[in-house]
């Protein structure tokens, strides 16, 4: 397929060419540094959940769709996975349908399910697209329905222990990636919206958390990392003061803490859980409100964020390297 990209990435080349605040030793250096990712990341399929709080705004956007194109350009195999929670209240409130949130799922009844699909399919979902095609004829966007890609179960949240019915909401039981597969095959991006057909009623759709469903996809691609933008630096393990932020932490470590975790948190953290358990090696959740925070995460040899490995519960929690001026060793050490 054409590689024409409309000169945006020219632009930018002709950017950093003309960039004076770096001397040429300083340039290269930042090229560099990203040698060894290239080559551990040559080929290598990527799953990326963009969070709808991460698409804080337009050049935010923009940044990410760039990030998605560079990925691709220099042989990685990017799949985005997004959101569209505040995306969906918004369209929510303007049609004057209320909405709830138990035990950090939407309750969703029939009226509001037309709501979730038309905006995560019809608006988040193509403005993705549009951003990531303003540098070639590379997104493909599709959702759970198509091509079989998901199939889901109806659940309940729990919330104080108990479980709670939340309508039309669903967890994916079932992947056939073969339809992302065959968009990758050609050279594109798949751009993934997370709703998904009852197995029960396939003429159902159901509503599923864009964290559960990025991880299931990860694993049935097999791919070599999950990361999941999102409006906070990471996980914090004294959440909601700040003086905790976790590096890296095994699933073992991750499984112990998970009852602790607040409502937000819980469904990235287990997702990451599970992207690992199922086999790929890690998975990260990054500050998505930072410009190209996937370019660092993925090129940058300290990366950012919390990263999710294999492993046992062995106290293994490292600190970040950053957060705050009061970061402290003790209240990251599990
Ligand atoms: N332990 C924790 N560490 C970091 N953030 C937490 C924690 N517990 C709860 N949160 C909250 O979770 C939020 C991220 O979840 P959410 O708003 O659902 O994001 P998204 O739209 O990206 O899926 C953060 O903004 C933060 O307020
Ligand atoms: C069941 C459920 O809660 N579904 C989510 C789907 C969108 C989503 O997960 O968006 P974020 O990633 O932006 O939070 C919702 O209706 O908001």
């Amino acid at each position: 397929m054409s590689t024409d990209h409309n000169g945006v990435l020219d632009a930018a080349a002709d950017a950093f060419d003309t960039r004076t605040d770096l001397r040429p030793d300083q340039k290269a250096e930042v090229l560099v540094e990203a040698l060894p990712w290239l080559q551990e990341f040559s080929g290598a399929l990527v799953v990326v959940k963009y969070g709808g709080n991460a698409m804080v705004d337009d050049a935010l956007k923009a940044a990410f769709a760039q990030d998605m194109v560079f990925l691709r350009q220099v042989g990685l195999r990017p799949v985005v996975v997004h959101g569209g929670g505040p995306q969906i209240n918004a369209m929510l409130a303007r049609l004057g349908i209320p909405s709830e949130f138990r035990g950090g799922l939407r309750v969703t009844t029939p009226e509001a399910m037309e709501v979730v699909r038309m905006v995560l399919t019809g608006q988040v979902g193509r403005e993705l697209v549009g951003l990531v095609n303003a540098h070639g004829p590379l997104a493909v966007g599709l959702s759970g329905e198509d091509g079989g890609l998901f199939r889901a179960t109806r659940r309940t949240a729990v919330v104080d222990g108990e479980p709670v019915d939340v309508g039309l909401v669903g967890d994916v039981t079932g992947v056939n990636p073969s339809a992302v597969q065959d968009i990758l095959d050609a050279g594109r991006i798949p751009v993934v919206s997370t709703i998904a057909p009852d197995v029960e009623d396939p003429t159902q759709v159901l509503n599923v958390n864009a964290d559960t469903a990025a991880s299931a996809l990860a694993v049935a691609l097999g791919a070599k990392k999950l990361i999941v933008l999102t409006d906070v630096e990471g996980l914090y393990t004294s959440w909601p003061d700040r003086s905790s932020l976790v590096e890296q932490i095994t699933a073992g470590d991750l499984a112990a803490l998970l009852p602790s975790l607040e409502a937000g948190m819980v469904p990235k953290m287990e997702a990451c859980l599970r992207a690992v358990e199922g086999g790929v090696p890690a998975a990260t959740v990054i500050d998505g409100r930072q410009p190209h925070s996937v370019l660092l995460e993925v090129f940058t040899t300290r990366g950012n964020g919390t990263m999710v490995v294999p492993g046992e519960a062995a106290g293994s929690a490292v600190p970040g390297p950053v957060s705050t001026a009061t970061t402290t060793t003790e209240g990251a050490v599990l």
